[in-house]
């Protein structure tokens, strides 16, 4: 039996670092639930056009400018619910709770997913992540990985999986140890690279986070960590992407998108085979493999987050 599809438009809207939720009208579906504003499209309806048109009766704002954020698919006991997110870049006028709902303006750290529909879980986690994600080369040297690091952040990055698949636990520890010293007062989001158990011990004693690489994400029924903590994937197609969401991964990247120089003979998937995978996930995807971080706003518009770099970022001058 087919079941109700409903399509909606959905807006981030951010300012001085907040974002805006809308409380959900007593009467409705979810009443009470806390919201990004938005709507159900009218016939014959764009995504951006019911978008502003949504925001225009709701909040009273004329839209000026959007990127696509996400759009995935939830299934409400009663019918399917696509909910295509975009961030709201410009606006005019003062938004407002014009039906009578309650407004309020948020840290995206300090909404709590438990206040939101149900949906709405891959959507915060794509509101909360920046549009490039670094991933550490292979090294030794502690010395040069917190330069490295420091350079990173010096760029902005605020995510970053440290990757260093040859270091013995020992060595790892203390490297991590020192590497989120250096994050955690900045801001920047570190994820620990591996498939070994004691990495989800290490990411709780030093608030870090984990990523699995493909095979881990596999060989797993639920995600090693609790939620608030960062669980990354590494998938390569729609059916490790489909595992890693429904294990409840926060993310995932999606490789190779390009020919790299570490794999030159590993076939690419491409911008349109990219776009296809990502619009049958059901979270955020960072486009991997011989990206650049100007890419980010191609990944951004072929449905991704963004873009997650290696060499690029790590090792720029390298080869
Ligand atoms: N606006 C909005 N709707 C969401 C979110 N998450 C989510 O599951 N939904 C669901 O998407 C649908 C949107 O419906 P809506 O009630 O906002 O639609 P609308 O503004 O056109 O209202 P109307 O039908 O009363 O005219 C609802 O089923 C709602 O529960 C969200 O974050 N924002
Ligand atoms: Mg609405």
């Amino acid at each position: 039996m087919s079941r109700d599809l409903v399509h909606v438009a959905v807006g981030v809207l951010r300012r001085a670092g907040e974002i805006l939720l809308t409380r959900r009208l007593a009467g409705t579906h979810l009443a009470g639930c806390w919201e990004f504003p938005g709507g159900k499209f009218e016939p014959g309806e764009m995504p951006e056009q019911a978008l502003a048109r949504e925001l225009r009766e709701e909040l009273g704002i004329e839209v000026v400018t959007t990127q696509s954020l996400i759009r995935h698919r939830h299934p409400y006991p009663t019918r399917d619910v696509v909910l295509h997110t975009y961030e709201v870049t410009a606006w005019q006028g003062e938004p407002l709770g014009l039906q009578g709902q309650a407004l309020r303006w948020l840290p995206a750290e300090r909404i709590d997913p438990a206040d939101l529909p149900p949906a709405d879980g891959p959507l915060l986690s794509a509101a909360r992540l920046p549009d490039v994600y670094a991933i550490s080369g292979d090294f030794s040297d502690q010395a040069d990985c917190l330069r490295r690091v420091e350079r990173l952040i010096a760029g902005g990055v605020r995510l970053l999986c440290l990757r260093c698949p040859d270091l013995d636990a020992g060595t790892y520890r203390a490297l991590a140890a020192a590497v989120l010293a250096r994050a955690r007062p900045v801001g920047m989001q570190v994820l620990l690279h591996g498939a070994a158990d004691w990495l989800t011990e290490l990411a709780a004693e030093l608030g870090a986070g984990r990523h699995l690489p493909a095979r881990a994400v596999a060989a797993v029924g639920q995600r090693p960590l609790p939620p608030g903590a960062w669980c990354a994937a590494s998938c390569h197609d729609a059916t490790e992407l489909a595992h890693a969401a429904r294990i409840g991964c926060d993310f995932a990247v999606l490789s190779p998108v390009a020919v790299t120089a570490s794999h030159p003979d590993r076939p690419a998937l491409g911008w349109a085979r990219f776009a296809a995978l990502v619009e049958g996930a059901a979270l955020p995807v960072f486009a991997l493999g011989g990206m650049q971080p100007q890419q980010a706003r191609a990944a951004r518009e072929h449905g991704g987050q963004g873009v997650a770099v290696m060499r690029g970022l790590w090792d720029p001058a390298g080869g």
